[in-house]
């Protein structure tokens, strides 16, 4: 199900509900209870206490049509006279519940010297009510003047309170003393004084009850319900909707940093396999010359040797290329396994290596060149051929700090090549920049 408020036919579809609630609610019929209706009540009398039949001082003029008159002669010690609509059926403890009705509509004709009439309505509440005395039914009453009851009038409900005279003769607690109708007995229209000799005609037209069949009250916290409700929907959807695509953003964003990582990773494996010589595992020339260029841009010093295998077409021609990719293999490792981890040694080219030392000295870097030619010169190399051996010369050359590299790699390249004018597997240095200091600045 999905509810969002901001879609405009939901709104207004909501609108429309509620229009519709506030019209019936103002449209619907009342609850009625027309207590002068024929057969409305089943029990309708006049108060005539204590009088001898015959001689009573409350009479009926015209029954049918609810007109009566009081005349006492002799002091009646306050009692009422009128009429009374009994309230309840074979059990006189159970009346109506009057609380479900809100106004009171009264047609009443009177003609009289009296100052006022009363509308009473007896409750009877078996925490403190007797059948045995009529009086124990809590009464609720309004005292209406003559001239207030002039034409029809309407009474809330709410105007009936429980008299002073009541709460003092029953001495109840207070909480019983609250007006209640929620078991009304009996209604009552009468002149509750001293009536001696004084005579009054009444003639009630009409009596109606009405209540709404929903309280209004109750609509306008449903329709308040409703809206309320639908806005946290409206709220919780947008929240989970936000929710939703918060992770679905988070997801991509890992996917893409999962991506970023893996894309990093190949791009480093694909820069070392741009930078090393398949064959031999060491810095090729492009690895090489990016080792030279940080030492240059560091302006640090180095020494170069730079070693060519002798005649290596003579290897490739008499044993076959496999044996002489064999003797690169093996001179390379040969010559790594006596380098120090922070020399920097790498394949020029062909049978061409390069040495870069810093801290070195250049006879310290001749040294080293003299041992590794030893060392090449010494070891056999096993091939499919059968043992050989091989030699290489050797040309060593300084890169004082701040100097270029290319001229360095110059020199190295020339004092090699007089090593192999000189006859091969030997160690030329070059001469014109020799220093006694370490290269490292
Ligand atoms: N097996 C093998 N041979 C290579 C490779 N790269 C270059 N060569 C060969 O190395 C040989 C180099 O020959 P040259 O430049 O004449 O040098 P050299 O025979 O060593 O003679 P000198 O350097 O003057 O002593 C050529 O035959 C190249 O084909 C390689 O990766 N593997």
């Amino acid at each position: 199900m999905h509810f969002d408020l901001s879609k405009p036919n939901l709104l207004m579809g909501g609108i429309v509900l509620t229009l519709a609630a506030l019209a019936g609610l103002e449209l619907a019929p009342q609850r009625t209870l027309e207590l002068t209706a024929p057969g409305a009540v089943g029990n309708l009398y006049l108060s005539t206490p204590g009088e001898t039949p015959g001689q009573a001082p409350v009479q009926w003029v015209d029954a049918e049509h609810l007109r009566w008159r009081c005349h006492y002669t002799a002091a009646a010690n306050y009692q009422p006279c009128g009429l009374t609509f009994s309230l309840t059926g074979d059990d006189p403890a159970h009346g109506m519940d009057l609380s479900r009705f809100d106004t009171l509509e009264m047609d009443l004709a009177y003609k009289g010297p009296a100052h006022f009439v009363r509308v009473a309505v007896r409750n009877f509440d078996p925490r403190f009510s007797r059948l045995d005395d009529g009086n124990s039914s809590r009464i609720h009453s309004v005292n209406l003047r003559p001239r207030d009851i002039a034409r029809p009038v309407t009474l809330d409900l709410s105007e009936l309170t429980v008299p002073e005279w009541w709460i003092q003769q029953f001495d109840l607690p207070r909480e019983y003393n609250r007006p209640s109708l929620e078991n009304a007995t009996a209604l009552s229209i009468d002149l509750p004084s001293d009536l001696t000799g004084q005579e009054h005609e009444l003639q009630l037209r009409r009596l109606v009850l009405k209540g709404e069949w929903v309280s209004r009250d109750r609509v306008y916290l449903a329709i308040l319900c409703a809206w309320l409700l639908g806005a946290s929907l409206m709220v919780l959807r947008g929240w989970k909707q936000l929710s939703q695509s918060n992770t679905r953003q988070q997801r991509e964003i890992d996917a893409l940093t999962a991506r970023t990582r893996q894309l990093r990773v190949e791009q480093d494996k694909l820069r070392r396999l741009a930078t090393i010589d398949e064959l031999t595992g060491v810095l090729n020339r492009r690895g090489l010359e990016q080792a030279l260029d940080d030492f240059e841009e560091a302006a640090q010093g180095m020494t170069l040797v730079m070693l060519d295998i002798d005649h290596f077409k003579h290897v490739n021609d008499r044993h076959g290329h496999d044996c002489g990719d064999e003797v690169l293999k093996r001179v390379t490792a040969v010559v790594a396994a006596n380098l120090r981890a922070s020399d920097v040694f790498g394949r020029l080219g062909g049978e061409e290596f390069l040495i870069a030392c810093q801290g070195t000295r250049v006879r310290d870097a001749a040294r080293l060149a003299e041992k590794l030619r030893e060392r090449v010169q010494q070891s056999e190399i096993n091939s499919s051929a059968g043992r050989i051996t091989v030699t290489a010369s050797f040309g060593v050359a300084l890169a004082p700090p701040g100097a270029p590299a290319a001229g360095a790699l110059k020199r190295a390249d020339e004092a090699l090549y007089r090593a192999k004018e000189a006859g091969r597997n030997r160690v030329e240095t070059d001469k014109s920049l020799v220093s006694d200091s370490p290269t490292t600045v």
